[in-house]
């Protein structure tokens, strides 16, 4: 097998179809290090760009719609698929998280199937000069090498052992042994209030997980806004190359069609009643939203207050109609996208200030609510958009 593993599934469905089976494909999934990086210098060596999808898994459309874009720019993809114990504190939902591989193995199978070709470019790697060759099919290639070389998506799920080899404790943050990456300033505000070991796991296990694959180019969705710009901030600090600051692309939130609460693994929480309620968010938001253009001269608090207002509008509604649903305000804010700092006061005067500087005068609303144990987050962007 040429020091490749792979554990290869068969999706289609039909008996004795194998890898050289009609109409079967198969995506990889690499589980090792060693697997991995295999892949990863047979990509380089072919000078192919390789695009990165972090995730946890419970692959719903917004995922699909990162890998889509990846697999469309790029010739190789690799989606991670790992639920990281060190982002969640002791008390939150580790046990719980939905963990539905068969169906995210589908899923990415059907996109594969209906995705379309890719543009071809060439990695920028630094470092010696590895012979440039276009891709080949499988030709002298062992049947393994040969199919995990073709195809455009790959998937790297490692144990909690490959991320973390220095194993003991990797939830109380107290306890644990290893190395950590702490985001301090834009890290500390908003969800790191209310999840305040949140970010240094995103942040540690984001690290490692941009050590080990080196991707030219890393996708990450704008439902969890923050997460994705303070990822920006870490590859410009920490002088990654592999992707540049600049190689990370935020993409557009995938919302419900028709009630647009933005689609997340733990929407699968929501009793139906609680499902109805949970678009409160996007609403507030919105509402919110529209003063930001009025050019009266608002204030950050008016606008935090009109989507608070919503909400509170919707807690009295439920407390009547739904008995039994329970909703309840984590925080909304307004801030700006560069420094994390919160907008509260005048905005034209913000906006002129920004101005002054040289600089864009975009900001960001955004919020969490809890609807019963499922804590929903959602933001809207005023003034810009993501790349
Ligand atoms: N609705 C969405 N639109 C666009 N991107 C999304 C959406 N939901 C998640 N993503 C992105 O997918 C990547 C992986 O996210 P993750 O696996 O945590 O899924 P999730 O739906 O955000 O789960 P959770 O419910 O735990 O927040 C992240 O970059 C995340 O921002
Ligand atoms: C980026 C990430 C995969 C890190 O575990 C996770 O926080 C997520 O899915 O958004
Ligand atoms: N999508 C962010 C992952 C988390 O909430 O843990």
């Amino acid at each position: 097998m040429d020091g490749i593993r792979s554990d290869r599934i068969d999706l289609s469905g039909k008996e004795g179809s194998g890898i050289d089976g009609k109409g079967s494909r198969e995506i990889p999934i690499l589980r090792t290090l060693e697997a991995l990086r295999k892949w990863r210098n047979d990509a380089r060596i072919r000078g192919l760009e390789v695009g990165c999808i972090p995730t946890m898994g419970a692959l719903h459309e917004g995922h699909l719609n990162l890998i889509k874009t990846s697999l469309s720019r790029h010739p190789l993809t690799v989606m991670t698929l790992f639920v990281n114990p060190m982002q969640f504190a002791p008390s939150e939902d580790l046990l719980s998280y939905p963990r539905t591989f068969e169906s995210d193995l589908n899923l990415l199978q059907t996109l594969l199937h209906t995705s379309q070709s890719h543009t071809t470019t060439t990695d920028t790697f630094p470092g010696p000069d590895y012979p440039k060759t276009t891709p080949t099919s499988s030709q002298s290639l062992g049947a393994d090498a040969g199919d995990i070389k073709e195809s455009p998506l790959v998937i790297f799920a490692p144990t909690n052992d490959v991320m973390y080899p220095l194993r003991g404790e990797l939830q109380d943050l107290r306890r644990y042994k290893g190395v950590t990456v702490d985001m301090k300033g834009g890290g500390d505000v908003m969800e790191g209030v209310s999840r305040p070991q949140f970010f240094t796991g995103v942040a540690t296990i984001c690290t490692k997980l941009f050590n080990a694959v080196e991707p030219s180019h890393a996708y990450f969705g704008q439902k969890d806004i923050q997460q994705a710009l303070l990822l920006r901030v870490l590859l410009t600090d920490l002088l990654v190359s592999h992707p540049l600051p600049h190689n990370l692309h935020i993409l557009p939130t995938t919302r419900d069609p028709i009630d647009h609460l933005a689609l997340s693994s733990r929407n699968a929480y929501l009793t139906p009643p609680e499902r109805a309620v949970a678009p409160v968010l996007y609403q507030a938001l919105t509402a919110a939203s529209k003063l930001w253009d009025t050019g009266t001269d608002i204030s950050g608090e008016d606008i935090i207050s009109t989507a608070t207002s919503v909400i509170a509008d919707e807690r009295q509604r439920i407390s009547i109609n739904e008995q039994g649903v329970e909703l309840r305000h984590d925080y909304i804010e307004v801030f700006d996208p560069e420094t994390f700092e919160p907008i509260r006061s005048s905005v034209n005067v913000w906006k002129k200030k920004r101005r002054d500087m040289g600089q864009s005068t975009g900001a960001v609303i955004a919020g969490a609510v809890w609807v019963g144990r499922t804590r929903l987050i959602d933001n809207l962007l005023l003034g810009w958009e993501v790349d």
